[in-house]
């Protein structure tokens, strides 16, 4: 199998090459589907007894009860104290910069008063009790649990109900350091369909949450996808993607790694390059054979490349832009002279990295953005994950002596045409004689 797909713009084939490539496969998401749909069952028939069958299961964790799988603040609290400086340094960095940047992202509560008096607004609310999900399968992700966290506390929610697997019941110090730094209100260590179906459904250990947010696999995503109705969901933020617009100058090895560092995530991770130099794309080919054998995760980003990731040769930069935006990709890079001017003409993208220094992985840890983003083709529609996900609105109505006359009488007129005369009638009560 080669390393990497190669596909041509030119080519007769290439709209239904790269389809393919988009495309999970079908019969693995159907398989998928099936799995959560009954381990969702299960979790809301059996309770936590279930929780701890999954995850003895999948997570390979021998705990004697679900009490056993809470895992203490204060073990969190003593885990951020323990981390050595550096560490605690740069967890400390990167969540004041990603609080800041949220800061800007907080709605308020706004009026207005009308000349007759009548004052309408929106008035903007926190969400009482939220669950995160952050990954752990084969990674452990403390970025993952500042970025869901942090704009959760931003907005003011009451209670932060942390979740995260633990394979082979190993607790990953830096997540509970996390957790004390974004100061989350439970952690508990469950992960997969199951923790999702315990939030959603509430057992008798686990708290109902009102919405769930965060990444995770397949398995996660298709869990979330399925309890939405039930609770509040973000998005669907499953495998991580990249894409990367380069104009052939960028120096070749770094955007080898650029597309490793997302391939690396997971086999069903997508990195795909579009670049109008032929010659430029050998050199990244060469990069890749060359780089792929030195890093410690080669078995995943092997299996990624190979399956769906593509190196894409395009007529200019105009076409790669427009592939872009058919791609909708979660990370996008454009590696090129002038990213603004290409930026511009970007509609679907969950994140822009704009110029040859703004690498990907800045954003995954640091920059300040939420790295949790739709993928799969949802940039059409979702958003990067923020404070607005954790606040709600109520309209405000108050009308008037004045107002009450003004719309009494147009909304007797329309409700009777809806013949509801109820309604007319609740209107015309307060019209005055
Ligand atoms: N889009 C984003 O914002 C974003 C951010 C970070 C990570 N990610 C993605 O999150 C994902 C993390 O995945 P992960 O696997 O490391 O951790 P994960 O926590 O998402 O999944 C681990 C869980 O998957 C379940 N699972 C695994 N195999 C199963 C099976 N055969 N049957 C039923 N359940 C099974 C288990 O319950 C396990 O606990 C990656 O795909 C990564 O690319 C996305
Ligand atoms: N790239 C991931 C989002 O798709 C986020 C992440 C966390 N750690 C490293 N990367
Ligand atoms: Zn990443």
């Amino acid at each position: 199998m080669a390393l990497i797909n190669r596909l041509d713009t030119r080519s007769a084939d290439f709209r239904q090459r790269l389809d393919r490539l988009l495309a999970y496969e079908a019969s693995e998401d159907a398989s998928i589907d099936r799995a959560v749909a009954d381990i969702l069952l299960d979790v809301r028939n059996r309770g936590d007894a279930a929780v701890l069958d999954y995850t003895r299961r999948f997570d390979r964790v021998d705990a004697a009860g679900i009490e056993a799988l809470e895992i203490p603040l204060a073990d969190c609290a003593a885990a951020r104290d323990a981390l050595p400086a550096a560490q605690r340094a740069a967890l400390e960095a990167a969540a004041e910069r990603v609080r800041a940047y949220h800061e800007r992202q907080r709605a308020q509560t706004w009026t207005y008063t009308e000349a007759d008096g009548t004052v309408l607004g929106q008035q903007v609310t926190p969400l009482d009790r939220v669950g995160l999900y952050v990954p752990g399968g084969k990674a452990a992700y403390p970025s993952s649990l500042l970025m869901n966290a942090l704009p959760a506390k931003v907005a003011g929610v009451a209670e932060v109900v942390m979740v995260t697997p633990t394979p082979g019941g190993v607790r990953n110090p830096l997540v509970l350091a996390a957790a004390a730094i974004a100061g989350v209100d439970r952690a508990i260590a469950i992960g997969g369909a199951q923790a999702v179906g315990a939030l959603a459904y509430g057992t008798a250990y686990i708290p109902a949450v009102d919405k769930i947010v965060g990444p995770g696999n397949a398995y996660v995503a298709a869990a979330k996808r399925r309890v939405y109705g039930t609770v509040g969901i973000d998005m669907i933020a499953g495998p991580s993607e990249i894409l990367v617009i380069c104009d052939g100058a960028t120096p070749p090895d770094w955007i080898a790694m650029d597309l490793f560092s997302q391939a690396e995530h997971d086999e069903m991770a997508q990195a795909i390059l579009l670049c109008p130099d032929a010659a430029f794309l050998d050199q990244v080919e060469q990069a890749i054979a060359r780089l792929l054998p030195t890093m410690p995760r080669a078995d995943i980003i092997g299996a990624s490349l190979s399956s769906r990731g593509a190196l894409i040769q395009v007529a200019d930069l105009f076409e790669a832009c427009d592939i872009a935006n058919r791609i909708a990709p979660e990370h996008l890079e454009i590696s090129t002279d002038e990213p603004e001017r290409w930026a511009g003409l970007i509609r679907h993208a969950g994140a822009i990295f704009m110029g040859r220094n703004t690498s990907e992985a800045l954003g995954d840890y640091c920059a300040g953005p939420n790295h949790v983003l739709p993928t799969a083709r949802t940039a059409r529609f979702s958003s990067p994950l923020g404070v607005y996900d954790f606040q709600k609105r109520s309209s405000l109505i108050h009308v008037s002596d004045a107002g009450a006359q003004t719309l009494g009488r147009i909304a007797s007129a329309l409700a009777h045409g809806e013949g509801l005369p109820a309604h007319a009638r609740s209107a015309e009560y307060r019209l005055k004689p």
